[in-house]
């Protein structure tokens, strides 16, 4: 029987999922994992600056590294924090794409574009936006270099305050050139022209296994920013290549878990799913 972590009962594996399963077992050298950071990996917690990931991430993320083609963390996070939060130095191989794929880091090397022009613009008229939609003074802006993200998680109504910025961080966007990222109670000011669903296909592209094409490729994600990578399976399947669409389940977002082949119990549920992903050698 396929073993596949602590799933919801409501979401049974799909015949997709179960196939991708069965290719990822069959031939792991030649498969691709790709993971989310926040909500998959790390728990969620109130602090941006406070989320770690579970303490057993990284060693399974160690433990999976050398028995398959490649491995790679796709967040929105910039990738320097998300090695340090994730504890993921050291880790042979893998490979961390932040700020929804515009950085790069390998091996302790980081690569990265000049920030985009408009973020200085959107940085300083932030606070006039905040006061304009009567921001309570528990939004709080996560200044990411390459991008704001302005969350409100904190606050007594955390929906209710996210619904009230989001006409003017729209038209801030428009002005300064840059796009809105919808996330887990956060609305992120970013560049255009990158997803996680772009940076997944550009891995997958790069990662030469023993054949022409992955045995079969694997994401792993909770929030609305990895549907985009989501996308990027389905199109691999479209071509043949096999793969499963992973969803940390939460109360917060239902999307994912709805273009899931498999929904686990959060950070908890991928990380039985992980440990449990490849049969001991
Ligand atoms: O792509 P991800 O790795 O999922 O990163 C997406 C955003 O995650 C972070 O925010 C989320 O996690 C916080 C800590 O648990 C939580 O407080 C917040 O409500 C969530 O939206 C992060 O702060 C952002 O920069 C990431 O882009």
């Amino acid at each position: 029987m396929t073993n596949t972590g602590h799933v919801n009962p409501s979401h049974p594996l799909t015949a997709a999922g179960a196939g991708g399963l069965d290719a990822l077992r069959d031939d792991p050298a030649g498969a691709v994992l790709g993971f989310d950071f926040d909500g998959t990996l790390a728990p969620i917690v109130d602090d941006p600056a406070a989320a770690r990931a579970h303490p057993q991430a990284a060693p399974a993320l160690a433990r999976l590294a050398p028995r398959v083609a490649a491995l790679v963390v796709i967040t929105g996070r910039p990738a320097a924090v998300a090695v340090e939060h994730g504890g993921f130095e050291g880790i042979d191989g893998l490979v961390v794409l932040g700020q929804y794929g515009l950085e790069r880091w390998v091996n302790g090397e980081l690569t990265a574009p000049e920030p985009p022009p408009g973020v200085a613009e959107a940085r300083a008229k932030l606070p006039e936006i905040l006061k304009a939609s009567g921001a309570p003074a528990e939004v709080y802006v996560e200044d990411k270099g390459r991008a704001l993200a302005v969350h409100t998680r904190r606050c007594a109504e955390p929906q209710v305050a996210l619904d009230r910025l989001r006409s003017l961080m729209d038209a801030l966007a428009e002005r300064t050139g840059l796009v809105v990222e919808p996330g887990r109670f956060v609305l992120e000011l970013r560049a255009s022209g990158m997803d996680k669903g772009r940076a997944l296909r550009g891995f997958v592209d790069e990662v030469k296994p023993s054949g022409s094409r992955p045995s079969a490729v694997l994401f792993a994600g909770d929030d609305l920013g990895d549907l985009a990578a989501f996308d990027t399976i389905d199109a691999l399947r479209a071509e043949g290549v096999p793969g499963v669409k992973v969803c940390s389940g939460s109360t917060e977002v239902t999307a994912l878990a709805e273009r899931a082949d498999l929904v686990v119990d959060g950070p908890d549920g991928v990380i039985e799913f992980l440990e449990t992903l490849l049969p001991l050698e």
